[in-house]
């Protein structure tokens, strides 16, 4: 298939996936498209009973659309498709789609398609999953490059989770739960193409550009 290799950005809450996204997004502009798997902007469409089919959008500028919804105004992500839901159960039940979850009575999910949209866009599409994301996306045919974003240790985890204040004490656990798995599992040989270990962010950065610049230079030399 044309168009730059995706990318599969994996990795403990807290390990500094969105960090070094950022970074990437930033200095790299208008090469990254990227998935919001992890439903980050899940409460703009809380009001909405539209579905979202995938949830994919590029990382050129992002100019919010409007929709409404039983008679309200709801602000959408621009890039997300909508559907019905019986044609989005139909599509996660043929295994259209490498995530899904169901939050307030409404679908969302990242489907295959969406994907390979980004590609043909000519986009690196960021795929920021969790270890059963990774393993859904072995089963297809996307062929991305897979990285693990790994933390130093997990007393520096749970010292950044706190740091960041975005979680509450349950919350926390849950996640350090989560990142003792996750790190055991990055450990498995042929999971991931390379582990990274964020412990100096420059340092991290650094790796993770010289593994992805094949990639940002494909993109680079159609754009020119
Ligand atoms: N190398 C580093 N050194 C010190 N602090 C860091 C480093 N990398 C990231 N951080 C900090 O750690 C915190 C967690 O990072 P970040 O939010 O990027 O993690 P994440 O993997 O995206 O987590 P989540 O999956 O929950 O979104 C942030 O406050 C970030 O500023």
């Amino acid at each position: 298939m044309a168009g730059p290799r995706p990318v599969v950005l994996s990795g403990p809450s807290g390990a500094g996936k969105s960090t070094l996204m950022k970074r990437l997004l930033k200095d790299y502009e208008g090469v990254f498209g990227f998935s919001m798997s992890r439903l980050n902007m899940l409460p703009m469409l809380l009001g909405a009973t539209l579905l979202p089919v995938a949830d994919v959008f590029s990382s050129k500028d992002v100019v919010m659309s409007t929709a409404i919804s039983e008679g309200r105004k709801v602000t959408c992500p621009p890039d997300y498709h909508y559907t019905t839901r019986e044609a989005m159960q139909e599509g996660i039940d043929n295994g259209d789609f490498i995530e899904n979850a169901e939050f307030s009575g409404n679908l969302y999910g990242t489907s295959k398609s969406a994907i390979e949209d980004v590609r043909a866009q000519n986009l690196i599409c960021i795929l920021d999953v969790d270890i059963q994301g990774v393993r859904n996306i072995k089963k297809t045919d996307l062929d991305p490059i897979y990285i693990s974003i790994q933390p130093p240790s997990m007393e520096i985890l749970e010292t950044r989770l706190r740091d960041r204040q975005t979680e509450t004490e349950e919350s926390l656990q849950k996640r350090l739960e989560a990142a003792r798995q996750d790190m055991e599992l990055s450990k498995e040989p042929g999971v991931f193409d390379v582990v990274i270990i964020n412990d100096d962010l420059d340092k991290a950065y650094e790796e993770l550009t010289a593994i992805l610049i094949d990639e940002i230079k494909k993109v680079q030399e159609v754009k020119s």
